[in-house]
């Protein structure tokens, strides 16, 4: 049976690790770093996830601001509000939460914001900065890079040779964590939905990364004995065996059938989510560090 990757263990080591270079921040320099989470509309689940991070925002010392706006926001006003929180020297990460609205255009808001308050690494120029191995000034996205942490704990950090696997071509997940993989000297394939075989690919890998948001999609037949698997999807799905009307949250991987064959797997949830949550307070502190002239910290 593999080994149960125990996400929020690891994100919790590394909030304490913030919470620490925080103190010696504010101590050295008299910098709090500040996050600003933005949200547009009412959407439940995305309700949750701000207010977790503004929870751990705090756990971490940080100066942490919250600006919930109702779903009518014009593009306009986001805009302007981006800006502002561009020119604000207490603010050293910006996070918008997607999805905004179909009237906003996403695409236009996340070039809006600063790149060097970009704690998404969504902006092109944090983008491009990983594309080409510039790491040290790059904000990375923060479900690879905590992902990327995972796979480290389990295979060391020497991970060249290796075959990976990355199921799934987002911009926000899978294409960054096709080049953190490359960066570490994977051979990396990303595979999608145009994919022919997938089973027997999937096979083939060293660390599988699954990242499509279809519950339960990849099978225990699809693991190579041994492998890596890092399971990124959170899909809500029935549970009619908990009572009607009842939910429960299941990741990409069929995990019951793949845990037999893996050598470690994320599950879901405690996997890969907290770890999102904790590389966003990294990230953010980095942030800080570089705006104070400071060497970044590593994680
Ligand atoms: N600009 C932007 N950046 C984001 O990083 C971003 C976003 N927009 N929009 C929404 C998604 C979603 N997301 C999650 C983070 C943590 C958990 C997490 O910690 N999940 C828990 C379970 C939570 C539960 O029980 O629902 C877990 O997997 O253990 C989930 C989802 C960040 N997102």
């Amino acid at each position: 049976m593999a080994e149960i990757i125990d996400g929020r263990a690891v994100a919790d080591e590394v909030v304490q690790t913030v919470k620490r270079l925080t103190g010696e921040l504010v101590d050295a320099r008299a910098i709090t770093p500040g996050l600003a989470v933005v949200i547009v509309g009412e959407d439940p689940a995305s309700q949750v996830y701000v207010s977790s991070k503004g929870r751990k925002a705090k756990e971490c010392g940080f100066h942490s601001v919250q600006h919930t706006l109702p779903a009518e926001t014009s593009e306009e006003q986001l805009v302007a509000i981006v800006h502002d929180l561009n020119a604000d020297p207490a603010i050293h990460g910006i996070l918008v939460q997607l999805p905004l609205p179909a009237h906003i255009d996403a695409g236009r808001i996340i070039q809006t914001i600063a790149p060097e308050k970009d704690v998404d690494g969504f902006h092109y120029i944090n983008v491009g900065k990983l594309g080409t191995g510039e790491l040290d000034t790059a904000f990375v996205p923060c479900t690879p890079a905590g992902s990327m942490l995972l796979i480290e704990r389990v295979r060391g950090k020497d991970l060249s040779g290796l075959s990976a696997v990355v199921v799934g071509r987002s911009n926000i997940v899978g294409k960054p964590m096709a080049n953190l993989l490359l960066a570490a000297n994977c051979t990396v394939t990303i595979a999608h939905s145009r994919t022919k075989d997938l089973p027997a690919l999937a096979r083939t890998a060293d660390i599988l990364v699954a990242a499509v948001g279809r519950p339960e999609m990849i099978k225990g037949d699809w693991v190579k004995p041994g492998a890596t698997v890092i399971d990124v999807g959170i899909n809500r799905i029935a549970a009619p065996e908990k009572g009607e009307g009842k939910s429960r949250l299941v990741g990409d991987v069929a995990f019951a059938e793949a845990e037999k064959a893996a050598g470690a797997i994320t599950p879901v949830p405690g996997g890969v989510g907290p770890m999102t949550i904790a590389l966003l307070m990294a990230n953010t502190l980095v942030s800080a560090y570089r705006a104070a002239g400071l060497k970044r910290p590593t994680f």
